[in-house]
């Protein structure tokens, strides 16, 4: 089967610096496949610097690989016909971090919602445009009458956020690509803003990818996690399974600062030092983790470990789980529950 949009082997390498040149590596032969048949949510996981915004970015098409393919439908997303580039931007939405940035200040916000409805011809009259509007801003508990017409300091960055999620849903997508849609604003929308991209996959049937540096957000949103570290895939699998009982380091590492408010479990005993988003590249040999893992052994230092399959829901590429049978680098998506 074909699949929607698919990684095959993408490495993304950065250089900056005008006279010393930086390379950093973003990502690192990540492969893997979306379907939106079954409808899922996928978290993409990591700390600051892990690869997540530029994974997402390829994913859109707004960054072009350094090695390997982005595919969308077994086609090159960067060879698209125009019909087909169309298309591709119809079924694929994406909502950003900072909704703020996307508004004109000096139109209504009714124009966000307007732009997509003009280029995509949703509709045939005025009165049709402004029903799909209402009902797109129904359909993530925004009331129309009291959001349309207003400009944009005029509404809470709660309320901008939704018109966010209410324009990806204007086009019928079949993905929508949220990246830390909730970092900007207060706790209390983040649930409700959570609760609307849930029910966009429920009840439309979309499927979502959510980039994020919260595990907490993540666990209550979605079906299946993968976990990046350094621009590879640290642990993948069943979010429950990843979250509850990390088999990696780097996710234990993760798990272990979370502030969970179960009294049981403790928090910040982490015995792993966090580099605070400082990632250095060493050379291309052995686990990325080594330096700063607990259990590291001679292998790790030499190989770079392969995705051991921990159960068929789960993967961890770490070298403490030798013996279980592995997993092909391409074939990871195998362990998402929905696959
Ligand atoms: N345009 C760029 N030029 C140079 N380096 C870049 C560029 N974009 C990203 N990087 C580097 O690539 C690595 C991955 O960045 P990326 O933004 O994908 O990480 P992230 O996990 O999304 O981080 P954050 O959570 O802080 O947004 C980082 O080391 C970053 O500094």
């Amino acid at each position: 089967m074909t699949a929607f949009l698919e990684l095959r082997h993408v490495s993304k390498v950065f250089s900056s610096g005008l006279i010393r040149k930086k390379r950093t590596v973003a990502l690192d032969d990540i492969s893997f496949s979306i379907n939106t048949d079954t409808p899922s949510v996928l978290a993409i996981a990591g700390e600051s610097g892990s690869g997540k915004t530029t994974l997402g970015m390829m994913l859109m098409g707004f960054l072009a690989p350094t090695s390997g393919q982005v595919l969308y439908k077994g086609q090159d997303l960067h060879k698209l016909s125009r019909a087909d580039q169309m298309e591709f931007r119809r079924e694929v939405q994406a909502i950003f971090q900072d909704p703020f940035s996307v508004y004109n200040p000096f139109y209504p916000v009714d124009h966000v919602l307007e732009v997509p409805i003009q280029k995509f011809k949703l509709a045939r009259s005025r009165a049709e445009a402004r029903a799909l509007m209402e009902e797109a801003l129904s359909n993530v508990g925004l009331q129309p009458e009291e959001t349309l017409g207003r400009y944009p300091h005029q509404l809470s960055g709660g309320q901008r956020q939704r018109i966010m999620v209410a324009r990806a849903l204007l086009t019928k997508p079949r993905l929508i690509i949220a990246d830390e849609p909730v970092s900007m604003v207060d706790a209390s929308l983040r649930a409700t803003i959570l609760e609307s991209l849930r029910r966009l996959n429920q009840e439309f049937g979309i499927s979502i990818l959510y980039i994020t540096h919260d595990l907490t957000t993540a666990y209550h949103i979605s079906h299946d996690i993968l976990i990046l570290y350094r621009g590879s895939i640290a642990e993948a699998g069943d979010v429950e399974q990843v979250i509850q009982d990390p088999q990696h380091p780097y996710t234990q590492l993760l798990v272990d600062s979370i502030p969970w408010p179960d009294l049981d479990h403790t928090w910040g005993q982490s015995r792993l030092k966090p580099t605070n988003g400082k990632m250095v590249d060493g050379p291309g040999t052995g686990c990325k983790f080594a330096d700063r893992c607990p259990h590291v052994m001679d292998i790790c230092r030499r190989e770079s470990p392969p995705y051991f399959q921990l159960s068929p829901q789960r993967v961890a590429a770490c070298f403490l789980h030798q013996g279980a049978p592995t997993v092909a680098s391409d074939a990871i998506e195998q362990v998402f529950a929905r696959a």
